[in-house]
């Protein structure tokens, strides 16, 4: 069953086509990745998904239901959850609080409700050593931990992630990926833009290529790295 699809979808910013008759649909339960040149139209993708771009033309389809013209809010209320490439917590909240204003306000739900979620989530993310720091003094890999956890506790079925594992360390990359790999197994639907190739290929089992905001493949990570053309634009080979 598809939970997510893009029906030719278009943006552009002045004469700039950011966004080209994109199409492609994710099934339930699946973990897609994006890959792409910078400025390809990755984050903008994510921004007309969740509403915090408007689409100049195409249809958005999310779980059945057309969200094409849905406020932000609501599509997060409706299970589409997100991270943004840079982290911006509430630096003065703690961790905890972080995590209750997203579970409250994101998933409609009251803060008692949301309390011992929340903490599951602070487990499962890693977090629980750091619940009661502020989240301004937090490192990178906590961040990042963070970004995931808040977004998850908005309750997703859809979980967008926007270069979450971009600046770690190997050894943080493999442990968030494991953290991410876990998010997935409860059945979670993930879309994850990533530039750190081997992070992605460990959770994703389909890769989809963007290239001047326009679908240029999206297969198999093997056949899609494989593809000549892929391999010219986005890792720059010459073939
Ligand atoms: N609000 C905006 N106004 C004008 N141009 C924009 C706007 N948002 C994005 N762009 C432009 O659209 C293009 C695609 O940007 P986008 O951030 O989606 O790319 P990306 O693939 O996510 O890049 P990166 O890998 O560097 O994060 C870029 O040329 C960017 O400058």
């Amino acid at each position: 069953m598809t939970i997510l699809a893009l029906q030719n979808v278009s943006k552009s910013y002045g004469a700039l086509k950011v966004t080209q008759d994109v199409s492609f649909a994710l099934e339930k339960g699946e973990a897609l990745g994006i890959i792409g040149p910078n400025g390809a139209g990755k984050s903008t993708l994510f921004n007309l998904i969740t509403g915090n771009v408007d689409v100049d033309g195409g249809r958005i389809i999310f779980e059945g239901r057309d969200v094409t013209s849905t406020p932000p809010m609501a599509r997060c209320l409706a299970g589409v959850g997100r991270t943004f490439q840079i982290p911006q917590p509430f630096d003065k909240l703690t961790v905890f609080e972080n995590l209750l204003v997203a579970g409250t306000f994101g998933a409609s739900q009251s803060e008692s409700e949301a309390t011992d979620r929340c903490a599951d989530i602070l487990w499962r993310t890693g977090l629980s050593p750091r619940a009661n720091d502020m989240a301004g003094g937090l490192r990178l890999l906590q961040r990042k931990r963070l970004e995931l956890a808040r977004a998850l506790a908005t309750r997703p079925t859809l979980l967008l992630l926007d270069e979450i594992a971009g600046g770690l360390t190997e050894g943080e990359c493999g442990q968030l990926v494991d953290t991410i790999r876990a998010v997935h197994e409860t059945g979670i639907s993930i879309v994850w833009i990533e530039h750190v190739l081997h992070a992605l290929t460990a959770v994703v089992g389909r890769l989809l290529v963007l290239d001047f905001g326009k679908v240029i493949g999206i297969g198999q990570p093997d056949e899609i790295m494989a593809s000549k053309t892929v391999r010219e634009i986005y890792l720059g080979i010459d073939v």
